[in-house]
């Protein structure tokens, strides 16, 4: 076994997906854990991963050993599988706020620790996750590491102290742009729109501004400019949007990501 995640919910399968896309690593390569036996059913049916019950398994087989349980698990994991970890091991932690120090705290010995923060869109390849680690992986290990993370999508690597930051404005943030999706769509069927049809408007024009500030290098506010014509429609868009307090939303709410993330 080359790598195994404890716990294979939404985003180790959104992972995994990636992992086995790309090729990092082969389906008998990787080895899941789940509560329940139909947990470890569907993850053998979804993926055809090696799957088992047994967390203390997991770390038997695998010396690269993803944490992707909630963070509320995360202690009662780690007391669980505790004897079994080794110097050899690399953990790597998912969640919000458990630090690299917390990790090798709970671990009880000296292993290299690594934190990412990914996000679904991991789940179609165009993830974007934050990765920190502690002194113990070398630069070496660090590059075999960010081939999983660019596996399903981008990878920055951050000071440890940015990654509330990013659980905010990546690891979150996709649950925000479903909703300004969601609302988009509704004012088009408001509007007369199929709502199949808006949903398809509201998501590639998404995905195209995206594409335009990632490819274009240009600064959103320039881009933003370039479709408000004098006079015309977007402005008043604009309009309603600033006297809405749009952007100070968008502001509040990363913040309360990214303070809640310090409190886990
Ligand atoms: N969902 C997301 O967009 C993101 C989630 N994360 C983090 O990833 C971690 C997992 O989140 P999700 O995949 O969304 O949760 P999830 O609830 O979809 O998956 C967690 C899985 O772990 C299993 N599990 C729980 N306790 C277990 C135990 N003791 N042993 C083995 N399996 C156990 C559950 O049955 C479940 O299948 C969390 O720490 C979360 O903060 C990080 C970034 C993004
Ligand atoms: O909501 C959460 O706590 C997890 C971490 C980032 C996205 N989902």
């Amino acid at each position: 076994m080359k790598i195994g995640f404890i716990g294979c919910g939404n985003m180790a399968s959104a992972m995994i997906g990636g992992i086995l896309r790309q090729g990092i690593f082969s389906k008998d390569e990787i080895i899941v854990s789940n509560l329940t036996d139909e947990g470890r059913a569907r993850s053998e049916k979804t993926l055809g991963v090696v799957t088992t019950l047994n967390n203390n398994e997991i770390v038997r087989s695998a010396k690269t050993v993803v944490l992707a349980v909630k963070p509320q698990f995360y202690e009662k994991v780690l007391t669980e599988v505790h004897d079994s970890l080794t110097t050899e091991h690399t953990i790597i932690g998912i969640a919000p706020g458990k630090t690299l120090a917390w990790l090798e705290e709970k671990a009880g010995l000296p292993l290299k620790v690594v934190r990412f923060m990914p996000n679904t869109p991991a789940q179609v390849g165009a993830g974007m996750t934050a990765v920190c680690t502690n002194d113990r992986v070398s630069e070496d290990e660090l590059a075999e590491i960010l081939k999983i993370t660019d596996s399903f999508g981008c990878t920055e690597v951050v000071p440890e102290r940015l990654m509330d930051a990013a659980g905010a404005v990546g690891g979150c943030s996709p649950a925000y742009v479903f909703m300004f999706i969601e609302a988009m769509a509704d004012a088009a069927v408001s509007q007369g729109m199929p709502r199949k049809q808006a949903y398809k408007f509201a998501s590639q024009t998404v995905l195209g501004s995206a594409k335009m500030v990632l490819e274009t290098g240009r600064h959103p506010g320039d881009l933003k400019d370039m479709v408000c014509s004098p006079a015309g429609t977007t402005i008043e868009g604009v309009r309603t949007l600033e006297k809405s307090g749009f952007r100070s939303a968008v502001f509040e709410a990363l913040t309360a990501a990214a303070e809640k993330g310090k409190k886990l």
